[in-house]
């Protein structure tokens, strides 16, 4: 059917005028979408003069309309892979980059040999990694005709596999002091503040070719490029091929085998559902905006589905990463952002060789740059609700440090979610008790997603360490707790839109579960709410505490530079020097 198709190819491009309803404006004349209208290819002229025709974004809908899919980016989306890209990572490179190969697989700190025995410390682990890039990598060298090649041949699969092998080794090279201080003394100190041209240099040009920013992102480098396949035509379980003991790393810091590991593929199996959130998303807006409650319930219905799936894959974080080992590899994935006052680069970093003489500064590696949840955030329109505030400003930030694509793609939902007033219609009179449903239980999603995330932050990071700054650079005892509480407010709020009118009809339609849901969850929010401000509160007046009484742990990038009494001038503090 026409209607139910992914409409990507509208979008509102000016703001709406005033007095006409939102709804109104993704909407032809004649009534029908302007993603119908495009469907037959109608000038824009016959839509809403407020309306602009826009590219498509999912794969499916451009290689429908002639695009080879050879030419798209590996981050284009689509409704079978979602967020991954369109094609498996490259784990070998070309012969002409065994250099910069042998590096990376030497640097790991942990080894191993062919039988998957551990087989002694990588050069990570003796601090020697740094040298050994300056000793075999040159500028100038093979490796920058092969880039160039590779640049000019358009070969995706490949561009991608550099760039995130580039980001390894550049992320190595500058943060192998801080993560050897670490190592040795418990404290962070700072990290190289030049990157070397042979380095610099072909980073640059890749980032430059494929969009992306000169430094290790989530998507493009650290998670979602960096899996294999143990069986590639795999199929048992949930998540088919992408099941976790169905996948490797190719590239890691710490332990291919090990929490590292555990850390980066639970993401991808999260990510591997978002495909089908992609799919019942569209599907939800384009009933939403013609007011088919019929196909608004049924999409919404899969979508559940789908993030009860994306939640359950993200609680085996636990079991897969342990919070004791988590700091091992973290060194290696913060950022040099922000400019003021990260004390590992103070002064920033300067790409030799790229012509640019300025320190540079970029955030680090964050599932903050994932987009299951911003995707949620802007159909359920909880991101219109969030306050303006310097917190708010680091989230819409996070958003510029993933794929051109994901950028792209989570800027129209947000623009089309406003337009179709996905909120209103399933809240509203036009919705019914199902759709209502539906719709809390999708805040609550998110709701779960954050407060698992929470838990996640105090156990993994905030009990491990009190060095301030996350690896996106945000400061996350603010930070994480603030969305968190933006989310249960807002459930809060939805739930008191369900009436006992909505109870009847739901036990009448014979929807006894979905109606016990619904109350669960709604009674659970105000309870969550209440708690979570105690707690933060709490772990404020700890830290005031501990700043009154001089503690140096709490100090964090207050010691920078300094000399403390025994002497070492580290900068961070990871309680177990
Ligand atoms: C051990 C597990 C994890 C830890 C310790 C952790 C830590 C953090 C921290 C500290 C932040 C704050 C932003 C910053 O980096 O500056 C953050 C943000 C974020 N992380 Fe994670 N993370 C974990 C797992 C995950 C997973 C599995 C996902 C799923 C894809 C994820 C998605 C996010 C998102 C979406 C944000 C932005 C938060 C928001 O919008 O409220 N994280 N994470």
């Amino acid at each position: 059917m026409a209607s139910l198709r992914s409409t990507p190819s509208t979008l509102l491009a000016r703001s709406r005028p005033r007095g006409v309803k939102a709804a109104s404006l993704i909407f032809a004349p004649c009534g029908r979408s302007l993603a119908h209208v495009a469907d037959h290819h109608h000038p824009s002229t016959s839509a809403d003069a407020s309306s602009v025709r826009v590219k498509p974004f999912l794969l499916e809908d451009l290689v429908a309309e002639g695009t080879s899919e050879e030419k798209l980016p590996q981050f284009v989306l689509s409704r079978k892979a979602g967020f991954l890209p369109r094609q498996t990572p490259l784990e070998h490179l070309p012969k002409q980059f065994e250099t910069l190969d042998s590096l990376l697989k030497r640097m790991t700190i942990r080894q191993y040999d062919a039988n998957g025995k551990q087989s002694g410390d990588g050069l990570l682990a003796k601090g020697e990694f740094g040298d050994a890039v300056q000793r075999e990598l040159k500028l100038g060298g093979i490796e920058d005709k092969a880039v160039n090649q590779a640049i000019a041949s358009g070969n995706q699969q490949l561009l991608s596999a550099l760039f995130r092998d580039y980001c390894f080794a550049t992320s190595a090279y500058l943060l192998e002091p801080t993560d050897q201080s670490y190592r040795k003394t418990g404290f962070y100190s700072p990290g190289r503040d030049h990157l070397p041209a042979q380095l610099a240099v072909p980073l640059t040009k890749l980032a430059d070719a494929l969009g992306h920013q000169p430094f290790m992102e989530y998507a493009s480098s650290y998670a979602l490029v960096n899996y294999k396949f143990r069986d590639p035509a795999y199929t048992g379980g949930e998540a088919g091929r992408y099941s976790f003991d169905n996948m490797d790393l190719i590239r890691s810091f710490e332990d291919p085998y090990g929490s590292e590991r555990g850390f980066i593929l639970v993401h991808i199996v999260m990510v591997s559902f978002s495909g089908q959130a992609l799919s019942a998303t569209e599907d939800a807006l384009v009933a939403a905006g013609e007011r088919d409650l019929v196909r608004f319930e049924e999409a919404m219905s899969r979508l559940l589905d789908t993030y009860r799936k994306i939640n359950i894959a993200m609680e085996t974080m636990w079991a897969r990463s342990k919070p004791s080992d988590y700091l091992k590899f973290r060194s290696f994935i913060f950022g040099t952002a922000p400019k003021e006052g990260n004390p590992m680069f103070p002064k920033g970093v300067v790409y030799e060789g790229t012509g640019d003489k300025t320190a540079r500064y970029f955030r680090g590696e964050s599932g903050a740059n994932d987009s299951l949840v911003p995707l949620l955030d802007n159909l359920l329109e909880i991101t219109a609700a969030l306050p303006a505030n310097e917190l708010t400003k680091t989230l819409r930030d996070f958003r510029s440090y993933r794929p051109k694509t994901q950028r792209e793609y989570l800027e129209s939902l947000e623009a089309r979610a406003t337009a179709a007033g996905v909120k209103d219609f399933a809240l509203g009179p036009a919705g019914s008790a199902k759709a209502k449903a539906l719709y809390l239980l999708m805040v609550d999603q998110v709701r779960e997603f954050r407060n698992r995330h929470w838990m996640f932050a105090r156990e993994y990071i905030i009990k491990q360490t009190t060095f301030e700054y996350a690896t996106g650079g945000s400061k996350m005892l603010s930070y994480l707790p603030h969305n968190l509480g933006v989310v249960l407010s807002f459930l809060d709020e939805s739930y008191a839109a369900f009436t006992h009118k909505d109870d009847a009809e739901l036990k009448a339609r014979g929807e006894h579960k979905l109606l016990d849901e619904v109350h669960e969850a709604g009674k659970r929010a105000g309870v969550q709410h209440r708690v979570l401000l105690r707690e933060v509160e709490k772990l404020k007046q700890d830290a005031e505490a501990k700043e009154k009484e001089g503690d140096p742990l709490y100090k964090g990038r207050g010691m920078l530079g300094e000399q403390r009494d025994d002497g070492r001038g580290w900068v961070g503090a990871d309680g177990v020097g």
